[in-house]
């Protein structure tokens, strides 16, 4: 069967998202392996959304992250605004509360966050001549007076899920047939953003424009979420239009695809509409990291995911393009 046709038979009315166990990742055993490909193409093809486990990032880098995303967010307003993400090219540092918004049809995302991208540890050693093009821009940090260890601590968590994600991209190539370093010259630079979370707990009236973060696709190749535990808030939408709810999972990060393997793929792989919907009384915290090809990479479709009766859906544009496209239509609005 052809790539098209099995991306024809996928099931999207999925009822809930699965789980992946990624501990034969890095096998040599190609049953072990070849099984586990199979897995994600299916998760790809059908729901678009899987966890993992055995994910090999040790807790102590989340537990670090998570720590100083709460003494980030709880930083005087002022503090946090020296540092607002609308004064800097591609929208680097902090999102005030409603400042984005996700869905249009919504009246912003009842979040507050804190994004940044690729940098290296210590900064001497950076190599990683970076060809960002439209999304070039330096982080912006919180001082370290305010904050001491903050820049080192999330950059640890961001390093360990940056190397996950480069480990899935041979994955994702196997699923799409491809031979297996088929992204390799594609994502040299690390085009990754993480975003550091907060939603505050909705109490009182709500408003059904208002929910934590409206219900859109991701933008990159795909999404490594962590999401705090013991609070549902994420849900992802099937083909029947019904909401799925993907609680945290205690061991396991989620995993998503957003639009640029939609793109590679011609909608084989589905970019799945999700949202966030924090009503559970008490503050949440989540952590995105948004893993693209490198900026000044083409998406363009896989051939074999392209045939007369699935013909080419969209128009060529740089992976870079199409980010600061949507960066700036969720915070422009
Ligand atoms: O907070 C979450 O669980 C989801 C966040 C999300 O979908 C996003 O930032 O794109
Ligand atoms: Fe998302």
């Amino acid at each position: 069967m052809s790539l098209v046709d099995v991306g024809n038979v996928a099931d999207t009315f999925f009822q809930q998202v699965p789980i992946i166990d990624l501990f034969n990742i890095e096998s040599k055993d190609a049953t072990l392996r070849k099984e586990l490909v199979d897995k994600v193409r299916h998760a790809c093809m059908s729901v678009g959304f899987f966890y993992v486990k055995n994910h090999g990032i040790p807790e102590e880098y989340i537990d670090g992250a998570l720590s100083f995303a709460k003494k980030f967010f709880s930083l005087s307003t002022e503090s946090k605004m020296m540092i607002e993400n609308k004064k800097t090219p591609n929208f680097k540092g902090y999102s005030p509360l409603l400042s984005g918004n996700n869905n249009p049809e919504n009246a912003g995302d009842l979040q507050e966050g804190f994004e940044f991208g690729w940098e290296v540890l210590n900064k001497s050693e950076d190599s990683n001549a970076t060809e960002d093009g439209v999304m070039a821009g330096a982080n912006v940090w919180p001082s370290e007076e305010d904050i001491p260890g903050f820049r080192d601590n999330v950059l640890k968590y961001y390093h360990a899920t940056v190397k996950l994600g480069k480990s899935m991209f041979p994955l994702f190539a196997l699923a799409l047939n491809q031979r297996e370093n088929f992204f390799e010259d594609k994502t040299r630079h690390s085009a990754a953003l993480m975003k550091l979370l907060h939603y505050p707990p909705q109490s009182g009236t709500v408003d059904d424009r208002v929910i934590g973060i409206g219900a859109h696709t991701d933008w990159e190749c795909f999404t490594i979420l962590w999401q705090q535990p013991g609070i549902q808030a994420l849900q992802v939408l099937n083909a029947e239009k019904n909401w799925i709810n993907a609680p945290p999972i205690p061991g396991t990060l989620v995993i998503n695809l957003g639009d640029q393997f939609a793109r590679w793929t011609n909608d084989i792989f589905k970019s799945t509409v999700h949202r966030a919907i924090n009503r559970s009384g008490v503050e949440r915290y989540s952590i995105p990291l948004f893993f693209g090809t490198d900026y000044n990479v083409k998406l363009e479709p896989i051939p074999s995911c392209v045939s007369p009766e699935h013909p080419l859906k969209y128009e060529v544009v740089t992976a870079g393009d199409y980010v600061q496209a949507r960066l700036k239509a969720t915070f422009n609005h």
